[in-house]
């Protein structure tokens, strides 16, 4: 393990959010971020770096110790696993749900409900609690077009304002979890690295509890 630490930041929506509790943590990335098809920046931090990937890939660069730390959405942790993970720290961005959702009125025509949707493990895991038989279909996008095109009787997907849905003849049915942005922290390195992990952390707690309503 290096004497650096790495922090994993999740690309796009997410990255948007993350850039200014960073910032109120007292974490800058050098001059070029964003400006350049670079994915390792250094910080203002000397020993802090940042790599920039894709949401999904986020848990697997912490998990297997290439990154300390990682920013990921809920819904990624839960697909993934928690092995090898801690999850010190809600971040309370990028707030959504994950829903089990349908066309507007329509019951299941099938007698094993096929599910669309990129979160498989979810999916498999909640309709198993729920004594539902369920055949999941993995999607990498577009999963509000499944049971328009008849390739589902249902989806899993990501909800906010709930437009996505509506705006294509679909309603939202059960909640499945609360979503927001996590910290995550590799087992080992928390361990190994706790003297300069435990001050990082610390800082951004403050700055995420500088952000509730009083
Ligand atoms: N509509 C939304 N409102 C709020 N948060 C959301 C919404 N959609 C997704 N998220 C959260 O943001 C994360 C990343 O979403 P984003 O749409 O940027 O990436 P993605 O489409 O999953 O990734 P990629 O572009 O790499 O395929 C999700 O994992 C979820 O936690
Ligand atoms: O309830 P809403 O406010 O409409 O948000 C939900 C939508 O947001 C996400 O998609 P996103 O906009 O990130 O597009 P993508 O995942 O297909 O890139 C998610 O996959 C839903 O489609």
């Amino acid at each position: 393990m290096s004497n650096q630490l790495i922090l994993a930041l999740s690309k796009g929506r997410i990255l948007e959010e993350t850039l200014p509790l960073l910032a109120d943590a007292g974490i800058t990335p050098a001059d070029d971020f964003g400006r350049s098809r670079k994915l390792l920046f250094d910080t203002n931090l000397p020993d802090v770096k940042l790599v920039v990937i894709r949401a999904v890939d986020v848990p697997t660069y912490v998990q297997l110790g290439a990154a300390d730390l990682g920013v990921a959405g809920k819904d990624v942790l839960l697909e993934h696993g928690a092995e090898g993970l801690y999850e010190p720290l809600d971040l309370g961005i990028s707030r959504c749900r994950l829903m089990t959702a349908g066309i507007v009125g329509a019951q299941p025509a099938h007698a094993k409900r096929r599910v669309a949707t990129k979160f498989v493990n979810v999916a498999r895991r909640y309709y198993a609690e729920q004594g539902i038989q369920a055949e999941v279909i993995k999607l990498y996008g577009a999963m509000e077009l499944a049971p328009l095109m008849n390739l589902a009787d249902e989806i899993v997907d990501i909800v906010d304002t709930g437009n996505t849905l509506r705006a294509n003849g679909m309603e939202p049915r059960e909640l499945i979890e609360n979503i927001s942005t996590r910290l995550v922290v590799n087992k080992a390195s928390m361990t190994m690295k706790h003297e300069r992990l435990r001050p990082l952390i610390e800082r951004l707690r403050q700055a995420v509890t500088a952000r509730l309503p009083a």
